[in-house]
């Protein structure tokens, strides 16, 4: 089964699925790997690895631990072609599509994309679609992007369905890492209306009563990375589960 099959099976399963991300700068090394056996442990359904910016060197080697201490796939959520890596069961091969950025687009693509074949990873091609939260994020920052104003979903479904009919496999609709304010469900619910690809979104979703709220309004993956990055708190991961699976 594909990485890809496996998100669709669990969003078959459940009302939608969890997927926890792993910051590379956040842990040592045997506390990564620990981290992510407690996140497997629990019920998530995926591990995402990666950030817009790593100061840390261990990068590979935390993967390769982390790889190794988990039951469920593995994802690479690159901020930047230098994190492309082989050490993954998948990689979210992302297009910022709410930007104009045409690197972000398609250039880092076409220098990865013999690499990436080379290697046999499987790619999931994700229109990634940042949207305006607050204050300016990592993400938006780093990308040289302007994100999607948060009270247009409109725009934001035109962007969604371009995203579909250019073949997209699924949507990321992204609040960015910390963000003040979450994506606003009105936005999930007019994508969802019309888009059938999956819906993934994340950032700044910090209880599980949020995350529920973005499952009711159709949203078909939750993402958390922050909320979970100080303890491996089991209990806080299971609610987490249980809210998004619908259990
Ligand atoms: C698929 C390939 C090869 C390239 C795609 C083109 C690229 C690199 C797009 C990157 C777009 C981007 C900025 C994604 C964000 C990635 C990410 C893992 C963000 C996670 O959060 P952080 O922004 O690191 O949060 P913190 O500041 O909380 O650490
Ligand atoms: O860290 P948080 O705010 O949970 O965001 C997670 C993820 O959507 C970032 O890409
Ligand atoms: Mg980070």
């Amino acid at each position: 089964m594909t990485v890809y099959e496996h998100l669709l099976k669990a969003r078959e399963t459940y009302q939608a699925g969890y997927m926890v991300l792993i910051d590379p700068d956040a842990r040592p090394i045997k506390e990564t790997a620990e981290f992510a056996r407690v996140i497997s442990r629990a019920g998530a359904d995926a591990i995402l690895y990666g950030g817009s910016l790593i100061t840390d060197e261990g990068f590979t080697d935390k993967l390769i631990a982390l790889h190794e201490a988990s039951d469920i796939p593995v994802i690479l959520f690159p901020g930047s072609i230098g994190q492309v890596t082989s050490h993954v069961d998948a990689i979210l091969y992302i297009s910022v599509i709410s930007g104009r950025n045409p690197n972000l687009l398609i250039g880092e693509h076409v220098t990865t994309a013999i690499q990436i074949k080379r290697s046999g990873v499987e790619t999931i091609p994700t229109g990634y679609m940042l949207v305006e939260s607050g204050k300016v994020t990592t993400a938006e920052f780093i990308s040289g992007t302007r994100p999607l104003p948060a009270h247009k979903p409109e725009l934001a479904l035109a962007h969604a369905l371009a995203g579909e009919m250019l073949g997209f496999k699924i949507l990321y609709l992204e609040a960015g890492s910390g963000a003040e304010r979450p994506v606003p469900n009105a936005m999930i619910s007019t994508i969802k209306k019309y888009v059938r690809i999956p819906v993934i979104t994340g950032g700044g979703i910090r209880t599980p009563e949020t995350a529920r709220e973005k499952v009711l309004a159709g949203a078909d993956f939750i993402v958390t990375g922050n909320v979970l990055e100080d303890s491996n708190n089991t209990d806080l991961l299971e609610a987490f589960v249980k809210a998004v699976h619908g259990e």
